[in-house]
């Protein structure tokens, strides 16, 4: 692992990452790459977490291309020296800002969106002229080992490596030293890669979880905010960062909200959910046990059928549809 890091740091001194046309040049093969490759890519990302095609384009391919060409239209124009204002002591001087990269970057991917958590940090890395090692959560097993097959297909193979591996692999990594991490994941591992950057005094960029409530008060067009909460909550299974956890309302509505999400969920799924090809599936068998113990002794309000091999949760992983709690 050392020696990957020292050929990519190696590489980054090079200065070959530097230039504006070559970062435009690895950002055009990154494109190509998920243009040529998108079946293979949608179809790691569908096994991982049983996605549809659909579903796998429109939550993690599309926004990768749209990405590339905000940068590919803007990057000449970011990368340019701006002037700056000068003081006292700048006044003789030709005052400007500069951006520059920072070094080798640590991209560390988390497996709810496989893709596009791991390959939005490496467009953005790549634009600012750094070399990347990029961890892929072993969680997504099948879309960290196409990452690991194809980018190097397609980028520059000193600069860009994708190193695999579970929380061994991770901890190795992380007493290395970096310029920069970028880390998406919950809070605890969050803290363990801030302390550990720390060490190098490396500055991080921590994506982290937390908890995202609704409020429906009680002059809200309650089809529309129903709506909106069902598609929110059910998208990806429940695993979404920003997945409605709960909803607050007058107790008055509790009913008509529980009764409305019932109806939406049959007009996205159908009847019978477990057929629809637009229902996800939970990543592992650990968070499935995880979230059925989140369930023990709650009220369901509808759904609650589960079935552990296929990792099937009826009518998501969601309390606010399996549970109602008076406020
Ligand atoms: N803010 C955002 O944009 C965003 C996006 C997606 C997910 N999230 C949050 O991420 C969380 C889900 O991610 P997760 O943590 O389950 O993903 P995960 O299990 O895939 O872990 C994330 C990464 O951390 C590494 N890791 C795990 N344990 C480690 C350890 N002990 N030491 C070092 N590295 C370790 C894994 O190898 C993986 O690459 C949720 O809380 C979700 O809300 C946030
Ligand atoms: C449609 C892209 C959703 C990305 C969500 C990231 C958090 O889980």
């Amino acid at each position: 692992m050392e020696s990957q890091i020292q050929r990519v740091r190696d590489a980054f001194a090079s200065g070959r990452s530097r230039p504006v046309r070559f970062r435009l040049q690895q950002l055009k093969a990154l494109q190509r790459m998920v243009q040529e490759r998108e079946k293979d890519i949608l179809e790691a990302i569908a096994a991982d977490l049983c996605k549809s095609e659909l579903n796998a384009y429109s939550h993690e391919v599309i926004t990768i291309l749209g990405e590339l060409d905000l940068v590919l239209e803007n990057l000449p124009e970011w990368v340019t020296a701006k002037p700056a204002q000068k003081n006292l002591l700048t006044m003789l001087d030709e005052a400007y800002v500069q951006p520059e990269p920072l070094g080798v970057v640590l991209i560390i991917g988390a497996w709810n969106y496989p893709f596009v958590l791991t390959i939005q940090p490496l467009i953005g890395a790549i634009a600012a002229g750094n070399a990347v090692i990029i961890k892929p959560s072993e969680l997504s097993e099948k879309t960290a080992k196409i990452l690991a097959e194809l980018l190097p297909q397609y980028l520059d193979q000193d600069l860009y490596a994708v190193i695999n591996g579970g929380v061994k692999e991770t901890t190795e990594l992380l007493k290395q030293r970096f310029d920069h991490i970028l880390y998406t994941g919950n809070t605890a591992v969050g803290k363990i890669v801030m302390e550990a950057a720390a060490k190098h005094l490396t500055p991080v960029t921590l994506e982290l979880g937390g908890k995202s409530p609704c409020y429906i008060d009680t002059d809200c067009d309650l089809d529309i905010a129903c709506r909106r909460i069902t598609w929110g909550k059910y998208m990806n299974c429940g695993q979404t960062c920003i997945a409605p956890d709960y909803v607050l309302c007058e107790p008055s509505l509790q009913n008509q909200i529980v009764q409305k999400i019932k109806e939406t969920v049959k007009e996205f799924y159908g009847e019978n959910i477990k057929e629809s090809p637009d229902y996800e599936r939970i990543i592992n068998l650990r968070h499935f046990k995880r979230i059925l113990n989140l369930l023990e002794g709650q009220k369901i309000a509808f759904g609650g059928e589960t079935d552990e091999a296929t990792r099937y949760i009826g009518n998501g992983n969601s309390p606010l549809a399996l549970g109602t709690r008076a406020a």
